[in-house]
């Protein structure tokens, strides 16, 4: 199982082969919540992780970012295995959860400030890094402010800040947009955007918003039930959809996301209300 370390991909951002991951209920329950997932994220690529659901993209996301014990051999960060240099792995990346990381009681640069010292931005470079950061995703104004005051957007934004003070080769953000208006969804990728640019740092994302994988995703990759089941560009993706089904003739992102995962986004199986609920609650928790 697993390549030696200098075998990969020249270039490779993120790595996984034969990824698996199973949640133990207990009384002998469990989830097969990953199942073989094969995948290598390009560095400087913004990489899309879309799929209904409980397909398992958290999942992968917690894997690639440490957060889940999986062997060695199945993951890897720039050429180092997260189970084995799980240290140096976290150094790399900076990570937005999809649960709030951003603390009310406390400004928009304390926030920051305090990402700066978890991470060990030296202590030198911490002041201007965290001004920095914040300048990055447009919050200078709002920076003294305390976060409970900041819209939905303006927390999404600040949580991308604590991310970006470490100065990440990989970005890695869990549905960075979910619950927030038209414009506010634009300013946090054009954030995203305007850093990637700068620094070449490498994006891999979740969303359940097709026009934003569309748009925003070099490449996307399309999971369900544990597995990828469709890899490429966008436009990619849709050709290979079109050439599959004569029907499907100009065929959209959503399209090919019916094509593959069988149902539609958001709307399916009984993890779908559940996951729907509890994100509107974190959205509400965050503008409240
Ligand atoms: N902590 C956990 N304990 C038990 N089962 C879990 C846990 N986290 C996820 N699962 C299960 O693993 C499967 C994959 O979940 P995961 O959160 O990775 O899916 P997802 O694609 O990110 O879904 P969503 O789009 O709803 O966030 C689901 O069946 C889910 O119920």
């Amino acid at each position: 199982m697993g390549q030696d370390e200098d075998e990969d991909e020249p270039g490779a951002a993120v790595v996984c082969e034969g990824l698996e991951f199973e949640f133990r209920h207990g009384k002998g329950q469990s989830t097969k919540a990953v199942d073989g997932v094969d995948l290598t994220v390009r560095a400087g690529e913004v990489f899309g992780l879309l799929g209904p659901n409980g397909a398992g993209k958290t999942t992968t996301i917690r894997a690639i970012t440490t957060l889940l014990p999986v062997p060695a051999g199945m993951v890897r960060v720039f050429g180092h295995d997260a189970a084995r240099h799980r240290m140096q792995v976290r150094r790399l990346l900076g990570y937005v959860p999809q649960q709030l990381s951003a603390d009310g009681g406390l400004t928009g640069r304390e926030n920051v400030a305090l990402f700066a010292r978890v991470f060990d931005v030296p202590r030198a470079e911490r002041a201007a890094r965290v001004s920095q950061a914040i300048a990055a995703v447009d919050l200078t104004e709002a920076a003294d402010r305390m976060a409970s005051s900041y819209s939905g957007g303006m927390v999404r934004r600040l949580e991308l800040a604590q991310a970006l003070v470490s100065a990440p080769r990989l970005l890695v953000l869990d549905e960075p947009t979910i619950g927030l208006d038209p414009i506010a969804r634009t300013s946090v990728w054009d954030c995203v955007d305007a850093v990637r640019k700068a620094t070449g740092m490498t994006v891999l994302v979740t969303t359940h918003y097709m026009d934003e994988a569309d748009h925003y995703c070099d490449r996307i990759g399309l999971m369900d039930r544990g597995r990828i089941r469709a890899l490429g560009t966008p436009a990619e993706l849709k050709a290979q959809v079109s050439a599959q089904d004569a029907a499907l003739d100009n065929p959209t992102l959503d399209d090919v996301f019916r094509f593959y995962a069988g149902r539609d986004l958001g709307h399916s199986e009984k993890e779908g209300e559940f996951s729907d609920v509890r994100r509107t609650r974190r959205t509400a928790s965050r503008v409240g």
